[in-house]
């Protein structure tokens, strides 16, 4: 039985005033959750998110980190700085990061490796763009999106995947629960032909545009084990209500 997990994605949104009343809000209004939740700030508002969220059921994740471990690459945020200030989760992959800082497959699992030789539970987040959907190419995308990353690993310990097709991202449109369903079962039937992974123990979540009103629909198809929440995240009233769907 695999434990629903419901993931923010806070992208990059917040201060550190609107943080705290967000997390305030989520701990006031979700006690004793049937899910695994995550949030997942800015790396600016990662420590404080750990100290706020101490002792609760939320724990933090970050939104992305480097593929190497330590030395001079300004800018960047190893994967083991993010594990010794408290992390547990980190994103990788995400759909923001390919298009507009030009990940490639190549570097996404160069991250994923050095992520969990670090000790984070990664989340690969994978899915087609609109015009790959019409062209009938989201089952090859996301075949080539989660083999690139993941078939040379030598340890893909606490997996998580998250299928977020491009078009449904911050648009409002929403992919059906059986179209999600559909492409869930593909990807848990891909990872069965991988060596070392146990398929049936891999959290699915789905992304794009989960709200409070289409996530029951979603959580109820037997592939999708939870979300990964954008917008929606940041209203704690509402993202309490997605997590109480799980
Ligand atoms: O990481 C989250 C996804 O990009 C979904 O974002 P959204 O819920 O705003 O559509």
């Amino acid at each position: 039985m695999r434990r629903p997990l419901v993931m923010a994605n806070w992208k990059m949104h917040g201060s550190r005033a609107s943080a705290a009343e967000l997390i305030g809000g989520l701990l006031d209004k979700v006690s004793e959750p049937r899910a695994d939740i995550a949030l997942c700030p800015s790396y600016v508002h990662l420590a404080q998110a750990i100290d706020a969220c101490a002792g609760s059921a939320f724990v933090v994740g970050a939104q992305d980190c480097s593929h190497m471990h330590q030395g001079a690459y300004t800018g960047e945020v190893a994967p083991d700085m993010l594990v010794d200030l408290g992390c547990e989760w980190v994103l990788l992959g995400h759909s923001e990061r390919r298009q507009y800082h030009g990940e490639s497959d190549d570097l996404i699992a160069a991250k994923l490796a050095a992520a969990v030789e670090a000790g984070l539970k990664p989340v690969l987040c994978i899915g087609e763009t609109r015009e790959q959907r019409e062209d009938g190419e989201a089952f090859p995308v996301v075949a080539r999106q989660l083999l690139g990353a993941l078939a040379e690993q030598s340890s893909l310990a606490n997996l998580v995947i998250a299928y977020e097709p491009v078009w449904a991202i911050g648009t409002g449109l929403t992919a059906s629960p059986d179209e999600a369903q559909e492409m869930h079962a593909y990807i848990r039937a891909q990872l069965d032909e991988l060596d070392g992974v146990d398929a049936d123990d891999v959290r699915l979540l789905y992304g794009g545009s989960v709200k409070a009103a289409n996530a029951a629909d979603l959580f109820a198809q037997p592939d999708i084990d939870g979300a990964l929440v954008g917008g929606a995240s940041l209203d704690s009233a509402e993202f309490a209500a997605i997590i109480a769907a799980a």
